[in-house]
């Protein structure tokens, strides 16, 4: 299983992405708390791993940073129970769901959808695969993230409101989940702009640690 899912960017499968799953994080944006998980997807042209560097969309005047577990699925399912979930993790990724915070509150003002803000090319960078057994319990890891070495995100996965088999169960009740499908879990407090030269660093616990560079596009 694992050498497949380590293939996920490959594969092009989909990624689901859940929003306002840590309460710090909603209150951040003046949100409201979710009352069931809010998704939304990002295409998998939004994919770039290490070395390559972070695009701001055109137009775009507040590109933010948002630091997040990502599960890679590993055994396909719909309508997965809870109690089943962890058997559909194939493994983990550490991403940014980078987006066009201006283009997002635009959107939320007109009731549009969120693709252009979530969804443009280099908003998902990802780091390598991580094997399931390097993360012993998921709900309990630290995601942390800097800009130009200065801490701007410091969380923990203990915080997200839906726990990760919850949304594994929930997502699975509208999609079929597939081997090599990403679930983005969510990002904690701290959220704010990068620029052009910037230089983001982003780790999970002490399982893994990724750096990339923005650039205007
Ligand atoms: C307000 C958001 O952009 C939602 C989101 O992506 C999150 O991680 O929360
Ligand atoms: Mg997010």
């Amino acid at each position: 299983m694992a050498s497949k899912v380590s293939q996920f960017m490959q594969l092009g499968r989909k990624i689901v992405a859940v929003g306002r799953n840590y309460k710090a994080h909603a209150h951040e944006l003046g949100n409201a708390l979710p009352s069931k998980p809010m998704l939304f997807l990002k295409p998998t042209s939004s994919y770039i791993a290490e070395g390559e560097k972070i695009r701001i969309p055109e137009g775009c005047t507040s590109l933010h940073h948002e630091v997040e577990l990502g599960i890679v699925i590993g055994k396909p399912g719909s309508r997965i129970s809870e109690q089943d979930a962890a058997s559909h993790i194939g493994g983990y990724i550490l991403a940014l769901d980078m987006t066009a915070r201006d283009f997002q509150e635009e959107a939320k003002k007109k009731g549009h959808p969120w693709s252009l803000a979530k969804g443009f090319d280099t908003s998902c960078p990802v780091s390598g695969f991580i094997d399931k057994d390097k993360i012993s319990d998921p709900s309990k890891v630290r995601l942390w993230l800097k800009v130009n070495d200065s801490l701007k995100q410091d969380g923990n996965t203990g915080d997200m409101i839906f726990s990760i088999p919850h949304l594994i169960s929930y997502i699975s009740r509208y999609f079929r989940l597939e081997e090599g499908d990403v679930i983005l879990t969510g990002t904690p407090e701290g959220v704010g702009p990068v620029g052009s030269g910037d230089v983001i660093e982003a780790g999970l616990s002490d399982v893994v640690t990724m750096k990339f560079q923005v650039e205007q596009s």
